[in-house]
């Protein structure tokens, strides 16, 4: 790197926002891009980074976006500021270390009146690990139970990085932003890379646009790239002729060219969704030899469920939006499966349980699919009497068990960082769940938790469970650890006499009993009466564990609107209508979406 180099990118900064859920990462954005004039207060009020309407209405990010800015420093100079908002939810921890690829610098926002969290300490290991300079910032210092001096000790004591003259924020209010902004176009540091090298860019995030066919987010390394140059994606060996290049202000907006350390999106009319995967590599098709750039681990799904399209009619099309949205989620697998209950659908593989409720309502809402969800299920690993190590993620699919040597269920190393008066209640919770205490330590005012905990019991309510023993305070992350063996059996659905692959689930043997009477109670609130009475019963194997009776309905529902009310007869009729949109006819039995779910709801407290 020479000094020439590096007055070419000195007045860049590229920077990361993370912090853990609700402590404001977005309120934040909004404010810098406001205080740098790239928004009036009207549009302010929209959260402008959270643009998908899901993300709006449930207030968390999901998708890593960036926004350059330019802000005149007190030094007189102009600086252009990239930043990439990152998702807080512990299922999104991947989309993280993307963003943070991408950066020189982080701000690590911490709530001053709730403290560190455990998601704020993995993503900020994160940022260090790749080498960035860790900014912290402590927010909401208007409230008046904001604690600043303590939640700086905090930082210190718990994630170990210097704190002391933290700035003090009010992302809501707008206090100390001014200061902030100062302290990042000091401290960050301003990327490397010389604009006149060969072009190495990277693909940080790639979606698809019905009009413009593949957008990519990219960071340049190194070059230059302009509108109109032919530019080759390294692991397809495509060639392509750019026809926009800019930056997101944060709407797009076509500058033409970007320089090495820029952070922009490219657009050269790739409608093969394929065409530029996330984490590859870009540069001129006449330096085909330029290095690739290291990209991005591979992440493992760590639940997997069945997805199948209620009207059988939407099949392909169903493919075609999963194929999109993978693009945009590399996180997201699939493959076709077979229900004899559900029919032709697909098994996807998902980060956590959110992740399947927001990939479901994405594609729901923006490729306008009717689907029904069996219940997740997390990957076990089967030592074959033969010497062979399988993988099933679907309980149905199981072997023939007289083959299979040993059953093994994936375990997770858990950290939980706890306020002192619910270390009580999340260690209950936690022996409840099969795990295996650690580590307990003390930090101020909070208790660091680790424990060993089998996956599935981690991935389906753990989370919410733990937020509400812990009246929203307890945090957590978690990493997969290993295979252990363990007495798992599966628990089988009939209704009528007839098994249900779709409802069957795997379930450790000590609870298969409490576990399945509570599933058919809970199954026999969910499925709607019929003409006929519907037996619901639990087995495993050929032994029937539990079995509850839906009664068959006594009259027709509209009898009694006979000859009264007309517009009330039509009504019951057209809610049945919309109730019957989330059924499967399996048999001659109507079974609602909730009823395939039914297992996550059964916790035997
Ligand atoms: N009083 C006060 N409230 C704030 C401040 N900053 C953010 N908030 C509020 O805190 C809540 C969470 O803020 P967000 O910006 O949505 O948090 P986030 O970290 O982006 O959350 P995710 O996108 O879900 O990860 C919102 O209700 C904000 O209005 C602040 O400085 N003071």
């Amino acid at each position: 790197m020479t000094d020439k180099n590096h007055s070419k990118t000195k007045h860049i900064r590229n920077f990361s926002i993370i912090a853990h859920i609700d402590h404001g990462k977005s309120t934040l954005s909004d404010r810098l891009i406001q205080t740098c004039e790239g928004l009036t207060d009207r549009e302010l009020k929209e959260q402008v980074l959270d643009s998908m309407d899901i993300e709006r209405e449930r207030g968390i990010t999901i998708k890593a976006q960036s926004v350059t800015l330019d802000y005149t420093a007190a030094d007189g100079e102009t600086y252009q500021l990239n930043f990439i908002d990152t998702p807080g939810h512990v299922d999104f921890s991947y989309e993280v270390s993307r963003s943070l690829y991408a950066c020189e610098g982080a701000l690590l926002v911490v709530d001053a009146a709730q403290g560190v969290e455990a998601q704020s300490v993995a993503n900020c290991y994160t940022a260090v690990e790749q080498g960035l300079e860790v900014l912290p910032v402590l927010n909401k210092i208007d409230l008046p139970q904001a604690d600043p001096d303590s939640v700086a000790q905090e930082i210190e004591e718990i994630i170990g990085i210097d704190a002391t003259d933290a700035c003090q924020v009010s992302a809501k209010s707008g206090i100390g932003i001014d200061a902030l902004l100062e302290r990042l176009v000091r401290d960050i540091p301003p990327p490397q890379g010389d604009p006149e090298a060969p072009l190495q860019a990277l693909i940080i995030d790639s979606w698809f646009d019905n009009y413009l066919g593949v957008v990519s987010l990219v960071r340049l390394f190194d070059g230059t790239l302009r509108k109109g140059e032919k530019v080759r994606i390294k692991s397809t060996k495509g060639d392509w002729v750019t026809t926009e290049v800019g930056i997101f202000t944060p709407q797009r907006k076509q500058t033409g060219i970007l320089r090495a350390g820029e952070v922009g999106f490219l657009v050269a009319g790739i409608k093969d969704i394929h065409g530029a995967p996330v984490g590859d590599t870009i540069t001129h098709s006449k330096t085909p030899d330029v290095e690739r750039l290291p990209g991005f681990q591979k992440v493992q799904p760590q639940v997997y469920a069945g997805m199948f399209p209620v009207s059988a009619d939407d099949y392909e099309d169903f493919r075609d939006a999963l194929e999109k949205l993978a693009l945009n989620d590399a996180s997201l697998a699939y493959e076709p499966e077979n229900s004899d209950a559900l029919g032709f659908g697909f098994r996807v593989g998902f980060l956590g349980t959110l992740h399947m409720e927001i990939v479901q309502e994405r594609l729901e809402r923006e490729y306008n699919l009717d689907l029904l969800t069996s219940a997740p299920t997390v990957v076990y690993e089967l030592a074959m009497n033969n010497g062979e190590v399988n993988y099933v993620s679907n309980p149905s699919k199981l072997p023939d068990m007289a083959n299979v040597d040993e059953m093994r269920e994936p375990v997770v190393r858990a950290s939980m960082l706890v306020p002192q008066e619910f270390v009580g209640n999340v260690i209950a919770e936690c022996e409840k769940r099969r795990g295996t205490q650690l580590d307990m330590q003390f930090l101020g005012n909070q208790v660091q938790l680790t424990y060993e905990l089998p996956m599935s019991e981690v991935v389906m309510d753990f989370f919410d469970r733990l937020k509400s023993i812990s009246k929203g305070y307890a945090s957590l992350e978690y990493n997969f650890e290993r295979f252990e063996t363990a007495k798992l059996v599966r628990l089988d659905v009939m209704i009528n006499g007839d098994k249900v692959d779709a409802l069957a689930v795997i379930i450790h043997r000590d609870h298969a009993h409490s576990r399945g009477r509570l599933l058919v109670e809970k199954m026999k609130e969910l499925i709607p009466r019929q003409m006929f009475d519907v037996a619901i019963q639990a087995a495993i194997g050929s032994q029937v564990v539990a079995r509850s009776t839906v009664k068959a309905l006594r009259k027709n529902v509209t009898a009694k609107c006979y000859g009264g009310d007309m517009s009330r007869k039509k009504k019951l009729l057209e809610k049945q209508k919309a109730g019957k949109k989330r059924m499967k006819q399996v048999g001659r039995v109507e079974i609602p979406q909730d009823a395939f779910l039914a297992v996550l709801k059964v916790n035997d407290d």
